[in-house]
């Protein structure tokens, strides 16, 4: 990886970040841990406000500090809105730290450093994942209208972010959407000529196009995400759930239809389009597929899977589609309901547990099967259930509550995940913006195994044909043409109320 020299950390504007010590802060529980670093939920000891604590991982530095964090730090610095997490302060740790179990961190710096961000209660991986619930289609149109403001207004500042996914949205219990983890984006220019690493974005999100090999792309990298996104809010699970990259774009060519230069010109000059175009035509089946869908819904969710680049919609004009403006509409974030905090981390962890609570109570029955038919049940201390009389059909809904945790009731270390059921007393009166489940529109979610990070991890056996090749395809400026129509129209009211840079 490449990296910068220790000590040489010289971004820009960030004069006095790093002048204070992690000592500030008092770490109460590990919420996240990804490729680049561990994330904690702490509290300013002189303050008591929450924070989100992202401690740089140095321990596969061998030259310095790693330049993805350099980026996200850069990057977050530039950046100033409501969908866009906020980086609050860089602090650094003196001396040898120890991690969760004692063990000294093997850093050989002998000091770390930390991004401070605000405090989330959720990401919206970890929030879906919540046994039994099911967005309702307002809720639905809420996020998804959040994180196009706030993709839009990282493309206007000509930032693509390329990890989008559910564990990189966050949410708080305010309603408030906020697009996190900027430690794969990276600044554009649509003047831009160079190459770009098509190794980016989480393979179930990733696009037709960085899988082909394309190395000069845009904004519509991320749409495609979106899209994946949307489309996996509205079904209840992830739609493009490929093990490695063919299966990945076979998975994409069975929903999209084969490319060709008819749908997609310039498709046959991408470097690995000879090496894995289908071998059978496939139609596009994607409204066949999620009949279930609205129209609107279908009309956006395949303007955003679609498989050119440049015919993809960008995050301006999805926001004046008409399934934004049509009923139900998007519900106000501040009326959703507040959920007990939930992070992707967590959720698993509550899984992993599960499992092998129910594991170890299978194997103890087959030790002793007469013995355990007596038994009380084994509780299951890893897993947060509605309570029992809650325990209804699939689309009811888990109970909104009427004051969620505030930050600064987070005053003590909670104990370790998922240790107790959710504390949250079920309510049969969906409080405002709350809307009942609407059939089979209504969104779910169903727990499974997560994607291949996209971070820059090899592809699956060299022989595969995923070389890195030179790449004569360009995207053609995709992104910046607004389009006709309703945009033109009324994008004027409808700019002022995003409140995006016009
Ligand atoms: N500001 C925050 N508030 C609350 N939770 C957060 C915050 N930032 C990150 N998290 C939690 O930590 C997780 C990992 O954070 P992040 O994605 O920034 O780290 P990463 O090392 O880049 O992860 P990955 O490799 O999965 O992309 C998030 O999915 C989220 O659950």
């Amino acid at each position: 990886m490449a990296v910068a020299a220790y000590g040489q950390l010289n971004v820009e504007g960030l004069a006095s970040w790093g002048s204070r010590s992690v000592d500030c802060f008092e770490k109460l529980e590990k919420i996240g841990e990804g490729t680049y670093g561990q994330v904690y939920m702490a509290r300013e000891i002189t303050t008591g406000e929450i924070v989100a604590l992202k401690k740089i991982r140095m321990d596969n530095e061998k030259e310095g500090f790693p330049i993805t964090a350099i980026r996200e730090i850069k990057i977050l610095k530039k950046l100033h809105h409501e969908n866009v997490i906020k980086l609050k302060e860089i602090v650094t740790s003196q001396g040898p730290e120890v991690d969760e179990q004692g063990k000294l961190d093997g850093n050989k710096y002998n000091s770390n450093i930390y991004m401070v961000f605000e405090y989330m209660d959720h990401d919206l991986t970890g929030l879906s994942d919540r046994p039994g619930l099911r967005f309702t289609i307002p809720q639905i149109k809420c996020y998804m209208k959040q994180l196009l403001t706030g993709l839009h207004y990282c493309h206007v500042n000509q930032v693509l972010h390329r990890d989008i996914k559910g564990s990189n949205l966050l949410i708080d219990n305010e309603g408030t959407l906020k697009l996190a983890d900027f430690g794969l984006a990276r600044s554009f220019s649509n003047d831009h000529n160079g190459n770009l690493t098509n190794r980016v974005i989480t393979l179930w999100y990733r696009p037709p196009e960085l899988l082909l090999g394309a190395t000069k792309y845009g904004p519509a990298v991320d749409m495609w995400s979106v899209g994946c996104i949307f489309a996996e809010l509205l079904h209840g699970k992830p739609i493009l759930p490929g093990k490695n990259e063919p299966e990945q774009l076979n998975k994409i060519f069975e929903l999209c239809g084969s490319p060709d230069e008819l749908n997609w010109p310039g498709v046959s000059k991408i470097p690995w389009y000879n090496k894995f175009k289908p071998t059978r035509q496939m139609k596009k089946r994607v409204r066949q597929v999620f009949q279930h869908f609205d129209r609107h819904a279908l009309d956006l969710l395949e303007k955003m899977l679609s498989l050119d680049p440049s015919q993809r919609i960008s995050a301006k004009d999805a926001l004046d589609a008409e399934y934004f403006w049509t009923d139900p509409l998007p519900c106000d974030p501040k009326s959703l309901p507040k959920y007990e905090a939930s992070h992707e981390f967590q959720t698993k962890k509550k899984r992993q547990q599960q499992r092998q609570n129910e594991e170890m109570a299978k194997r103890q029955k087959l030790q002793h099967p007469q013995q355990h038919a007596r038994l009380p049940p084994i509780q299951q201390t890893g897993q947060s259930h509605p309570p029992s009389h809650w325990a209804g059909p699939a689309n009811s809904y888990p109970p909104p509550v009427s004051s969620g945790p505030t930050h600064h009731q987070y005053g003590k270390p909670r104990g370790p995940p998922g240790g107790a059921p959710s504390r949250y007393p079920p309510s049969g009166n969906p409080s405002g913006g709350y809307y009942p489940d609407r059939g089979s529109q209504g969104g779910g979610y169903t727990s499974g195994s997560y994607p291949p990070q996209g971070r820059g991890q090899p592809y699956p056996g060299g022989a595969s044909g995923y070389a890195v090749g030179p790449s004569n395809y360009s995207q053609g400026g995709q992104y910046g043409s607004s389009g006709t129509g309703r945009g033109s129209n009324l994008g004027g009211n409808r700019s002022q109320q995003y409140g995006w840079p016009q």
